[in-house]
């Protein structure tokens, strides 16, 4: 067993979540885990460059600002659970996706937050930019969480889907088969309409929407965009659905009331999520839309399979991600490929990852 630190800050921006893992390759045990504030100016930061036209400079920067974030709340999480950093091989550095774009032709998948900055101010060895070699190899370099569902849940031998409901929401099919894919928005769209309208900044335990109605015109418009037809392998994120896409959806529906926006936003990431599974027998669920139990209720419902948390299978869903990424981490060190040609279409699975040393 080796120690690893994994780090992961999603699209939603809420926080940086950080973990300590004991791995080896039977198994992925959570030593310590907590979430550490988001800087509300580098999220605003972040939020504007995906919006707006930037500079060379201001990019530059904000890979060290982010690093340093990063840095200071890994050296806050060391210091609070009393981590000898001896003792840690690795941190899988995520950092914050500021762009996916696997289809275009010069595809590419960016993360920013400087691993030098990172490895500096540790003094552990850093590994980040696991996307990159998947996306060189023509794959969609996302979503890598159905490689590490498959190493955790597999044993389970039975047909189960594992859905990350993030700010985009992603599912893996496993049992007799081995599939996955981003079904597209999880909570980025709720979030953005109970912070414009309510000032909230999310929609706890889903009583907003639940207080609304569905409009089932509207539904069925936002259920007719291209992407939820699209057959994997397929991945998205804030640069496809986001305010922008809303605004366009809510064009001719401005009578609608907020609650009723929300009502059908959140059908909108149940419906979608329950369309992509087919032949389970249990869905499990992690990520923040896990604690949102009117959403868990809803895909319930729709799908008449019953519905768990990770945290019924001993894994915390609100950490799984950074999980990842420490596993990730691990495979790198030990330069072995990651399964996941099958999932993100690229012609080979590859060792993904660049290693940063202290
Ligand atoms: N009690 C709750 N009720 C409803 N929603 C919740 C609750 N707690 C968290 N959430 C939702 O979960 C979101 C955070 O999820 P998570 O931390 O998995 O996102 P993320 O890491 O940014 O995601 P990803 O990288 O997978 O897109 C919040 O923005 C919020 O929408
Ligand atoms: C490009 C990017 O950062 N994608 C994230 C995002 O958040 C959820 C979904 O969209 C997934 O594709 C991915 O993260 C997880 C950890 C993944 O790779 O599986």
């Amino acid at each position: 067993m080796a120690k690893y630190i994994g780090v992961m800050s999603g699209t939603s921006l809420d926080g940086i979540d950080i973990v300590l893992c004991d791995i080896d390759n039977s198994c992925c045990t959570l030593l310590h885990a907590n979430e550490y504030p988001y800087h509300s100016a580098l999220k605003q930061e972040v939020l504007q460059m995906i919006d707006e036209q930037t500079t060379l400079k201001k990019i530059g920067e904000l890979d060290v600002k982010l690093g340093d974030m990063f840095a200071s709340n890994i050296n806050a999480f060391i210091t609070q659970y009393q981590i000898d950093t001896n003792e840690v091989t690795a941190i899988g550095l995520h950092g914050q996706t500021l762009w996916h774009e696997p289809n275009s032709k010069h595809p590419f998948s960016m993360q920013l937050g400087s691993a030098s900055v990172v490895a500096a101010q540790t003094n552990i060895d850093v590994v980040n930019d696991f996307r990159s070699k998947d996306v060189a190899n023509g794959g969609q370099g996302a979503p890598f969480a159905p490689a590490f569902h498959q190493f955790v849940f597999d044993r389970l031998y039975k047909n189960i889907a594992v859905v990350n409901i993030g700010g985009m929401a992603n599912v893996t099919l496993l049992g007799d088969r081995y599939l996955g894919w981003d079904s597209g928005c999880g909570n980025v769209l709720l979030d953005h309409w109970i912070f414009t309208t309510q000032g909230k900044n999310y929609d706890q335990n889903g009583s907003f929407a639940k207080s609304g109605t569905v409009n089932v015109e509207l539904l069925a418009q936002m259920l007719n965009d291209p992407y939820f037809a699209k057959k994997a392998p397929k991945s998205t994120g804030r640069e496809y659905f986001n305010p922008t896409w809303l605004k366009k959806q809510l064009q001719d529906f401005q009578e609608l009331s907020d609650a009723d926006i929300q009502a059908t936003l959140t059908e909108l990431t149940a419906q979608t999520i329950v369309q992509d599974l087919k032949g389970v027998e249990e869905i499990i669920i992690c990520g923040g839309g896990a604690k949102n139990s009117y959403l868990c209720e809803r895909i319930a419902q729709l799908s008449h399979i019953a519905v768990k948390t990770t945290n019924e299978y001993g894994i915390d869903s609100d950490f799984l991600e950074a999980m990842i990424f420490a596993w990730l981490a691990y495979k790198r060190i030990n330069k072995e490929t990651v399964q996941l040609k099958e999932i993100t279409g690229a012609k080979k699975d590859s060792i993904l990852g660049v290693l940063t040393c202290k």
